[in-house]
């Protein structure tokens, strides 16, 4: 069994009278992919955001490889190898697909200049062919605005930013929404290729179809509670469809 990077116990988050997470637990491992499902407010997005600095929880504890964190940022998630891709594509359309991949982490010239705050473009090009390269994501151009790319380019764009910089886990809320059959795939492809390099992704995702062909573990929420646990192979659709709807519950509260 890989490695258990993340987990995730007996999670709460209330806003104000509404209890979003009823005692999550959560878990994902190095070198596979977890799918989280569940039906629309199961808690999915609350859960990640706790998970990746963006909200705290209410009560509950978080461990990575081991150790208790307290997620109290972004930023302190991300130090901590912990990167998000969201479904609304932080990527800034006006800039190339290398000053994308490594927007707020410049690399600074050596020297006065750098100092000055003048940019290596041509190092952070270099190093940004290298990464798409190694991770499959063809470009046509990496001199044009992200902007003027496909859908499927941009989204490869901003899952290749997350995985050059985390180094344990990538959340990934419905990376392939929106996307035609082949830049799905292509994406699909992007994330098999991270997950091989040994990190963690955990896919939220709608399209069960996908989480069959892409996930080696699945979670399910429902009403705030993980509600049961699949493994990737031997997983049928009508079972997952159970748990999401309350057929089929392995797991009472925790
Ligand atoms: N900021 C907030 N303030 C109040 N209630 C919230 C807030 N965020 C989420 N909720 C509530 O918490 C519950 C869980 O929402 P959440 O967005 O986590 O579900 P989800 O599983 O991601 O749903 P979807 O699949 O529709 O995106 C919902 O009842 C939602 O209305």
């Amino acid at each position: 069994m890989s490695e258990l990077l993340l987990d995730a116990v007996d999670l709460t988050k209330h806003y104000g009278s509404v209890e979003a997470l009823r005692g999550a637990s959560f878990q994902a491992r190095a070198g596979e992919v977890t799918a989280l499902i569940g039906d629309n407010g199961a808690g999915k997005s609350t859960l990640v955001k706790c998970l990746s600095g963006a909200e705290q929880p209410t009560s509950g504890k978080i461990l990575l490889d081991g150790t208790e964190v307290h997620l109290d940022s972004p930023t302190t998630a991300r130090r901590l190898g912990i990167e998000t891709v969201y479904q609304d594509l932080a990527v800034a359309p006006e800039l190339d697909p290398a000053a994308n991949l490594f927007l707020g982490r410049e690399i600074h010239r050596k020297g006065i200049l750098g100092k000055l705050g003048m940019l290596d473009k041509a190092e952070m090009r270099r190093q940004a062919v290298e990464e798409f390269q190694r991770l499959g994501v063809t470009l046509q151009s990496t001199d044009v605005p992200i902007g003027s790319l496909s859908g499927g380019q941009r989204q490869s764009v901003a899952v290749a930013r997350s995985v050059v910089w985390a180094s344990k886990v990538v959340f990934m809320d419905e990376p392939t929404a929106a996307l035609g059959v082949v830049q799905r795939e292509r994406v699909l492809d992007v994330i098999k290729k991270v997950r091989d390099k040994g990190i963690a992704v955990v896919l939220i995702s709608h399209n069960m179809p996908e989480v069959l062909s892409v996930a080696d573990r699945v979670e399910v929420l429902r009403l705030g509670k993980r509600v049961a646990r699949f493994t990737g192979s031997d997983t049928k659709l009508e079972d997952l469809v159970a748990a999401m709807t309350g057929a089929l519950v392995q797991e009472e509260a925790a």
